[in-house]
């Protein structure tokens, strides 16, 4: 199914042009392969949920409005990569650029857990030589999965709790109102602990529309 979404880059674009109204934030999506990591970013693009999404890895651009002023969300939604070593699942150029991080597991799947365990500690180690910690959400996704929950709440809950970020069991596949929260909350968080900074230097290339989101297939 392809179906074609109005594009938001023209106002993203003006945004990088100098528009102090409109404030940008980079928001990068961490996890294990399978996750819904696309679910949830095309859920708060678009309220939809489309079952496929593909393994293109993209960065999307889109406008919300939150308190009456405009924010560009600029989403990368990464890949993770398959036979990788685990201290290479989160890159510094992704730190560099991220102004707040997503990190996703499946409540149904225990080894996600795990990947997202080694990524905080990773994004620890990592960004230690830099100024600042980049605010972190750890989302627990599926959760209308319950007969297949592999990774309690409480778990969840403490992962986030010992990293200091924020803790999030939602559903892409059920409700919007459910993911919404997810991307406000980390602005909050950014916005409470700096301004927004970076752009998107050096990552053009892998820039996307929304509508790309719903053409690509599963090998
Ligand atoms: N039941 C259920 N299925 C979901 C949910 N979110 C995603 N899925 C399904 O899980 C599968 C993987 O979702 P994706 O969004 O492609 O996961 P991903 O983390 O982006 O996967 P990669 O592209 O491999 O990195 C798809 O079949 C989705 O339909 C959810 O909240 N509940």
């Amino acid at each position: 199914m392809v179906v074609q979404v109005k594009t938001n880059l023209p106002q993203y674009s003006k945004a990088m042009d100098g528009n102090q109204n409109k404030v940008e934030t980079n928001i990068l999506l961490l996890g294990a392969e399978n996750v819904g990591k696309s679910a949830l970013t095309v859920r708060f693009l678009t309220k939809r949920f489309i079952g496929e999404y593909g393994d293109i890895e993209s960065i999307y651009s889109h406008i919300d409005k939150i308190d009456g002023r405009e924010i560009s969300f600029n989403i990368w939604d990464s890949l993770y990569p398959q036979s990788c070593e685990s201290s290479e699942s989160v890159s510094e150029e992704q730190l560099r650029w991220a102004d707040g991080i997503v990190l996703v597991y499946s409540i149904c799947d225990r080894a996600s857990f795990e990947v997202v365990q080694q990524q905080v500690a990773l994004i620890q180690k990592l960004s230690s030589s830099t100024s600042s910690p980049v605010p972190k959400v750890v989302v627990g996704n599926k959760r209308d999965l319950q007969h297949r929950r592999a990774v309690s709440s409480e778990e969840g809950r403490l992962l986030a709790q010992s990293a200091g970020c924020g803790f999030f069991e939602v559903s892409a596949a059920e409700a919007y109102h459910g993911v919404l929260p997810v991307f406000h909350g980390l602005h909050e968080l950014i916005k409470g602990t700096k301004g927004v900074k970076k752009g998107t230097a050096g990552i053009m290339g892998i820039m996307r529309t929304v509508s790309a989101v719903f053409s690509k297939k599963r090998e």
